[in-house]
C-alpha cells in the first residue's frame, strides 16, 4: 500500500503543466467505437489509471488500442467489428465505463452493460441516458444487473433532458450521429469537455451543432472514420493547482490553463482576495496573506464545478471567517470534510450546505481519500499544515491525476509517495544508510 506523505508549511512557486482532461478523454475514447475505418489518433492524452481502464475495455470489444505514453499519443482502430458488451469487471472500476452505452447501440444495434451502481460521491443513477435512447427508438431491458438496449435502426427526435447530465448529453450525441434524420437534445450539459467531444465526432464525419450551449443538433450520418485530435486541457486538474498555489500563499503559473474554462473558480478565488493573471501561456495565481471567506453554490457550467468543490473547501476553511458550501450536484459529496475534521477542521453540514469556520490552523494526521477529488483535498490541506499529513487509498487520486506528488514536490512542495511495506521493512531492519526523512 502506498500513501502521500506531505510535510506542510512550503510557499510554492514556479511553474507546472497541465495535462489532457481525463473527463473530456473518456468519451473521446468511446466515440472512436464509431469508427468503422482509419485510425483515431489522439494527443495529449493523460496517463491515468481511468484511461487504462477504457482502454482495456476497448481491447475487450474487439478493438485495436496502442498507447504511446512516451508521447502521450492514443491510436485506436475500430475497423474490426465490435462485440457489444461491457461487464461489470470494467464499469465498477470506473463509472464512465457507461459512455460505451451510445457508441456501441449505434455502431452495433445492440448493447449490453453492467450497470454502474452508485459511488462514494452520490447515487448516480441512468435514468436520462435511458430515456433518451429510447426516445431514439430503443428498447431497453435491465436484468441481471446489465442494461440491454436494441435498435435496429436508431431515428432521430426531440429530446428534453430533466437535468443538463454531462454522461448522458454524451452518450446521446454518440448515439444520433448515426440516428436517421435529426435529433436535438434540449437543456444538453455545455461542459467543455462537451465541445471536445463535438469536435472529435465532427472531425470523424459526423454533423453535430451547438455543443457548449443548451442545445445540441446533431444531423445523423450512415459512416463515421479515422481522425486526429488533441485532447483538451484538464480544467480540473488546472484548478486543483490554482487552488493549491492560493492555500500556500504561493506564486504558481499554471501552464496550460485555459481561462475561460475556469471562470467561476477564477470569480471566486478573486473574491477571496487572491490575485489571478491570464497569461499566454497559461494562468498564473498569486496568493494573499489574509483570505476573505466566500459562498459557493456547485452548478452544472458554467456554474462552480463539483469537482473542485472538495479542494475548494479546504481554502475556504483557512479565510478569515465563515464560509458556505452549496453542493447541488452529488448528495454525498462531503465525505473529505469529516477526514479533514481530523485535520482540526471545523463545520457543520446541514443536508447541502455545508458551514465552514475558518480561520483554520490545520494540524496533519494520517487520513484516507474515499475518490478521487476528496483525495486532491486532502493533499491540499497536507500542504497547509503544521506537520506531517499522510494520505491513504492513492488509487483515486491516480483516477485523475499524474504524478500529483512530483508535480507539488517541483513546486517546493515538501511531498513523497511512499511504499507503506517499504516503510515496514526499513523500520524493522534500519538500512546503514543515512536516510533523510523530511
Ligand atoms: C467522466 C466524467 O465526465 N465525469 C464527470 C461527469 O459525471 P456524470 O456524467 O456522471 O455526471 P452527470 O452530469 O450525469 O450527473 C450530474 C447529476 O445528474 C444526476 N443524473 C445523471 C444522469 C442521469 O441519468 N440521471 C441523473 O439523475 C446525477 O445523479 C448527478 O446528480 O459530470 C459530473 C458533473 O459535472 C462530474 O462531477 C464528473 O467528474
Ligand atoms: C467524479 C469524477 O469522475 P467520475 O465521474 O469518473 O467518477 C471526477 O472526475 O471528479
Amino acid at each position: 500500500m502506498e500513501k502521500i506523505v506531505v510535510k506542510g508549511g512550503q510557499r510554492l512557486t514556479g511553474r507546472v503543466k497541465v495535462e489532457g482532461a481525463k473527463n473530456a478523454v473518456l468519451p473521446i475514447q468511446a466515440a472512436a467505437i464509431l469508427a468503422s475505418s482509419g485510425n483515431i489518433k489522439l494527443s495529449n492524452v493523460p496517463i491515468l489509471s481511468d484511461v487504462t481502464t477504457m482502454n482495456q475495455l476497448l481491447r475487450f470489444l474487439n478493438i485495436k488500442v496502442d498507447f504511446d505514453e512516451n508521447k502521450h499519443v492514443l491510436t485506436i482502430n475500430a475497423a474490426d467489428p465490435v462485440s457489444s458488451e461491457a461487464p461489470l469487471e470494467y464499469v465498477s472500476r470506473m463509472r464512465a465505463s457507461m459512455v460505451v452505452l451510445g457508441p456501441l447501440l449505434a455502431r452495433t444495434g445492440h448493447a449490453q452493460i453492467a450497470l454502474p451502481g452508485g459511488c462514494a460521491i452520490g447515487s448516480r443513477p441512468i435514468d436520462l441516458h435511458l430515456k433518451g435512447l429510447r426516445q431514439l427508438g430503443a428498447v431497453i431491458e435491465q436484468h441481471d444487473g446489465y442494461v440491454e438496449a436494441r435498435a435496429e435502426h436508431l431515428i432521430g427526435d426531440h429530446i428534453y433532458l430533466d437535468f443538463p447530465s454531462v454522461g448522458a448529453t454524451q452518450n446521446l450525441m454518440m448515439a444520433a450521429t448515426f440516428a436517421q434524420g435529426i435529433t436535438t437534445i434540449e437543456n444538453a450539459a455545455s461542459e467543455p469537455e462537451i465541445v471536445d467531444l463535438a469536435n472529435m465526432l465532427n472531425k470523424m464525419g459526423a454533423r453535430v451543432h451547438g455543443a457548449g450551449t443548451d442545445v445540441i443538433r446533431i444531423q445523423g450520418v450512415n459512416f463515421l472514420h479515422g481522425c486526429e485530435h488533441t485532447v483538451m486541457a484538464d480544467r480540473i486538474e488546472a484548478g486543483t493547482f490554482m487552488i493549491a498555489a492560493a492555500i500556500t500563499n504561493g506564486d504558481v503559473v499554471v501552464e496550460g490553463a485555459v481561462a475561460k474554462h475556469n471562470t467561476s473558480l477564477i470569480a471566486k478565488l478573486e473574491e477571496m482576495g487572491v490575485t489571478v493573471i491570464n497569461q499566454e501561456d497559461g494562468i498564473r495565481v498569486l496568493g494573499t496573506s489574509v483570505l476573505i471567506p466566500t459562498n459557493i453554490k456547485t452548478l452544472p457550467y458554467p456554474g462552480f464545478p463539483t469537482d473542485l468543490q472538495p479542494q475548494m473547501s479546504v481554502l475556504q476553511l483557512l479565510a478569515n471567517g465563515t464560509s458556505t458550501l452549496d453542493e447541488t450536484i452529488f448528495e454525498n459529496r462531503f465525505m473529505h470534510l469529516e477526514e479533514l475534521r481530523r485535520m482540526n477542521a471545523d463545520f457543520q453540514i446541514n443536508g447541502p450546505v455545508a458551514v465552514l469556520n475558518g480561520p483554520t490552523r490545520f494540524s496533519g494526521a494520517e487520513v484516507a481519500a474515499s475518490d478521487l477529488r476528496a483525495g486532491a483535498a486532502l493533499v491540499l490541506a497536507g500542504l497547509a499544515a503544521d506537520g506531517i499529513t499522510q494520505v491513504r487509498n492513492l488509487k483515486y487520486i491516480d483516477r485523475g491525476y499524474y504524478h500529483l506528488h512530483q508535480k507539488l514536490q517541483q513546486l517546493g512542495a515538501k511531498i513523497d509517495r511512499i511504499d507503506v511495506e517499504d516503510k515496514f521493512k526499513l523500520a524493522v531492519k534500519p538500512s546503514k544508510n543515512k536516510t533523510n526523512q523530511d
